[in-house]
Order: structure tokens, then C-alpha cells, then sequence
């Protein structure tokens, strides 16, 4: 019953999503799409990429990148090829966050660079949300979240103690300018954190609380 429901939930934030592209694409030439990795997004991108959108008009590009060849089984940019980027949804532009350079610190200038040329301010981004109340790459457990969380750069180099790798994310400021803020989530457990979340106000200490009032859309099945 859950994966019915999951599947559903998908699609349902697809159809959304999509409708959001079409509305900014009636007055503008290029829309941006930010989209998170992990497990969740996968029928989602599944079902995105059967929607109906001018797509060669659509930018598509990541909130959050953990810092591996893009061949790598962590790697979010792989999952958006494989699932996202497949049929008439292969004629989006795809903006990954890695460089070649040994590490996001390294490379976090090139990226900002890179990024800096898309349809901004994002249509639509699609947030997840960790078991952490992490979304994106903003943890609770990192050096770097009250930078990434105040700056007005755009994209920011962490490292946190929960993670075997080091991430680059786009900033809250970056991801807050938006047009429209999405929140996939399933699961008993992730309820419960988000629950957590809207009871208290510390972003420090469940990051997901810096988008609660964006406003964000929840998209949450069992
Ligand atoms: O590490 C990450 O985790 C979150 C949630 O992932 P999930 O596997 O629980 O769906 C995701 O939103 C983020 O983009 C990703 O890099």
C-alpha cells in the first residue's frame, strides 16, 4: 500500500512541478528546476520526466552534491541522468556541482561560476529532508551550516561528522529566493521530525526549520 501511495505522491509532485515550469515558461524564455538527491526523489523523477514541458527550455540543477566522480554510486548528479534526464526530458540543460577539483572547497569558485548563467530565480525547488531534519547539505552536525545558512553567496563547501563525504550545497539564501519550495518526504519516522521541526524555530538544530516558511508545500505519503 505504501509504494502505491509513494508512487502516487510522486506523480501528484510532478504534475505540480511541471505546471510550475509551464507557467514561468509563458513569460520567460528558460526555467530553473533545483531538485535534491538521495532515495526519495526517484519515482518523482520518474514521473517528471514523463510530464509534458518544453524541455529544452528547462535548466535543471541540484541543491545539494556530495563531492564523488559523478560515476559514483552516491553520486546525486547520477541519479538525475538516470532517472530524470531520459526520454524528451534528455533535451533539459543539466548544471552538475562537481568539478574535477579534489575537493568542494576547491572547486566551490568554478561552481558559483557555473551556476551563475541560470534562469535565477528558481521556478521550483524540491527539498528533501534527512532522518537529521538536514535538507540539501545544510547538517545539523556541520562546521558550516550557520555560514550556509547566512550567506549571500550562493553555494558553500561542508564537511559534516555524519557523513563519509564532503558536500557542496547552495545556500539557504539561494534556495529561499525561489519561486515555489516543495518538501518530498515519506515515512512514519520523517513525519515525526518534520512535526519536530514546526514545534520549535532553531534552524541550527533541524535545518529544514529555515524553509518551513517560504511557504513550502509538503509532499508527504507513508
Ligand atoms: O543526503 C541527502 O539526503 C537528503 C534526504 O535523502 P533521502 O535518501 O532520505 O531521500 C536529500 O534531500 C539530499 O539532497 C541528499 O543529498
Amino acid at each position: 500500500m505504501s509504494e502505491l501511495c509513494r508512487e502516487r505522491l510522486a506523480t501528484q509532485l510532478a504534475e505540480a512541478v511541471a505546471e510550475a515550469l509551464r507557467q514561468d515558461l509563458t513569460r520567460q524564455a528558460r526555467a530553473l528546476l533545483v531538485v535534491s538527491g538521495g532515495t526519495t526523489p526517484l519515482p518523482f523523477f520518474r514521473a517528471l520526466s514523463l510530464c509534458t514541458l518544453p524541455w529544452s527550455r528547462v535548466e535543471v540543477t541540484l541543491a545539494d552534491e556530495r563531492w564523488v566522480p559523478e560515476d559514483h554510486a552516491d553520486s546525486n548528479a547520477r541519479l538525475v541522468r538516470e532517472h530524470l534526464l531520459q526520454g524528451p526530458a534528455a533535451e533539459a540543460t543539466f548544471v552538475p556541482l562537481t568539478t574535477r577539483d579534489v575537493t568542494p572547497e576547491q572547486g566551490v569558485e568554478a561552481l558559483v561560476q557555473r551556476i551563475a548563467g541560470l534562469a535565477w530565480p528558481a521556478s521550483a525547488v524540491v527539498l528533501g529532508m534527512g532522518g537529521d531534519g538536514h535538507t540539501a547539505s545544510l547538517f545539523p552536525d556541520s562546521h558550516e551550516l550557520s555560514l550556509a545558512l547566512s550567506t549571500g553567496e550562493p553555494a558553500v563547501a561542508v564537511r559534516a561528522a555524519s557523513q563519509p563525504q564532503p558536500r557542496l550545497t547552495l545556500s539557504a539564501d539561494r534556495l529561499h529566493r525561489a519561486h515555489r519550495h516543495f518538501l518530498h518526504i515519506t515515512g512514519g519516522d520523517k513525519r515525526n521530525v518534520l512535526a519536530r521541526a514546526l514545534a520549535g524555530d532553531d534552524s541550527r538544530e533541524l535545518p529544514i526549520r529555515a524553509f518551513l516558511a517560504c511557504p513550502l508545500a509538503v509532499y508527504w505519503a507513508p
